[in-house]
């Protein structure tokens, strides 16, 4: 299924954790879901922490991209953007927060939830929480703030 990351220009598309044109990332796809967002996830036995549970820094991982997808798509429906082939709006991650409520099962498919708590012009809080085997493991807080199209491009990249 396409999420929003599908949406993104090919120069935002290399994230680690949601660019599709990264062949060792995470690929996260993001969506709506009625009035809230989800995206899934299927930890790798690689991704340990200890033996039977997911290593902190991938969920941390996947909430952040899981935010920035939230927030792109929640930018899109304010200013009633049509996705179509890369004009989704990008969104960096300004600050993350994540808090560990309980080990997270590694074996089972991880759902995580998104909700808009808060939307400006230029930035998007969202809050995540993150599901193994229909258990609240992780909550987390994505601040998340729209990058110009040019934003990590090198200053003179038109003079090339
Ligand atoms: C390397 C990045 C790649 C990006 C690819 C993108 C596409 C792929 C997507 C996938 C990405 C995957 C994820 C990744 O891996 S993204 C990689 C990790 N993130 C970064 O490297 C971001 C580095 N930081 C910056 O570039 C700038 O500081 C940004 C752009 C974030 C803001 O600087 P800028 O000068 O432009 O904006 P502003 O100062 O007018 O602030 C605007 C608003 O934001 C609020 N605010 C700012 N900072 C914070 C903070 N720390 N906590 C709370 N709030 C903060 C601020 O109060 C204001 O709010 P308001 O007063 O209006 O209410």
């Amino acid at each position: 299924m396409k999420g929003i990351q599908d949406y993104y220009p090919d120069h935002f598309a290399q994230c680690y954790g949601c660019g599709r044109l990264n062949e060792h990332g995470h690929q996260i796809k993001t969506n709506w879901n009625g009035a809230e967002t989800i995206t899934k996830f299927v930890p790798k036995t690689y991704h340990t922490a200890i033996p039977g549970f997911v290593y902190g820094g991938l969920l941390a991982s996947l909430i952040d991209c899981h935010g920035t997808g939230s927030a792109a798509l929640a930018l899109a429906k304010a200013k009633n953007i049509v996705l179509d082939k890369s004009n989704a709006p990008r969104c960096v991650t300004a600050s993350l927060q994540v808090k560990y409520l309980k080990p997270t099962p590694i074996g089972s498919e991880i759902e995580i939830k998104g909700i808009i708590s808060e939307i400006t012009e230029r930035k998007v809080k969202v809050s995540c929480e993150l599901f193994a085997d229909d258990m609240l493991c992780v909550t987390g807080e994505v601040i998340a703030v729209l990058v110009p199209d040019n934003f990590g491009k090198p200053k003179n990249a038109n003079l090339q």
